[in-house]
């Protein structure tokens, strides 16, 4: 909530609206395991995607390279920095934003030589939540690019499609 809140401000977006919409909201955590790998050159670890989430806060635990984020159309590792988390803005908080911070493709690849461990906390509005842009990011200049829409129903149809870079959050732009 602090970060969000900074992110808010950085903005001037109200922060009654950020605090009503994460407020008591779903955390989640995923811990991912990749093996070494004999043919690393023929294998992705995690297809690319962005996260469907907030914001998404990510421990490289044994500091092994392997995260990469597409930046300009190319893939750019990220260098573990110890004891550091990355801090990834997920598509809700893209949504929120109205566009203005961009959620981050991004992908895992393997290596021959050694496994390599990862720890991502999401944290994401409640299951009884709603969510769309921030009404104060709102104007006539910038009219809302995405639609409002329950988290259960953005859940479901999330979990119905295929994980393939950032094609869920172009569902929920307004043509
Ligand atoms: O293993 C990593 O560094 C990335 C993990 C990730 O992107 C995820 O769990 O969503
Ligand atoms: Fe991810």
């Amino acid at each position: 909530m602090k970060i969000l809140l900074l992110m808010a401000k950085a903005l001037q977006m109200e922060p009654k609206d950020m605090i009503e919409l994460f407020d008591e909201g779903r955390q989640a955590l995923r811990i991912n395991y990749y093996p070494p790998c004999p043919r690393p050159e023929l294998v992705t670890g995690l297809t690319p995607h962005s996260d469907s989430t907030g914001l998404t806060i990510l421990l490289q635990v044994n500091e092994m390279e392997g995260l990469q984020v597409r930046k300009e159309g190319q893939w750019v590792s990220l260098k573990p920095l110890p004891n550091a988390f990355v801090v990834n803005v997920g598509d809700i908080l893209e949504i929120v934003m109205n566009g203005t911070y961009r959620s981050i493709e991004h992908r895992a690849m393997v290596n021959s030589m050694m496994e390599r461990l990862s720890i991502a906390a999401f944290y994401s509005p409640k299951l009884e939540g709603e969510f769309g842009p921030a009404p104060s990011l709102i104007t006539m200049e910038k009219p809302a690019l995405f639609r409002r829409i329950g988290m259960a129903n953005y859940l479901r149809g999330l979990y119905s499609c295929e994980l393939q870079g950032k094609s869920y959050l172009d569902i929920m732009r307004i043509a």
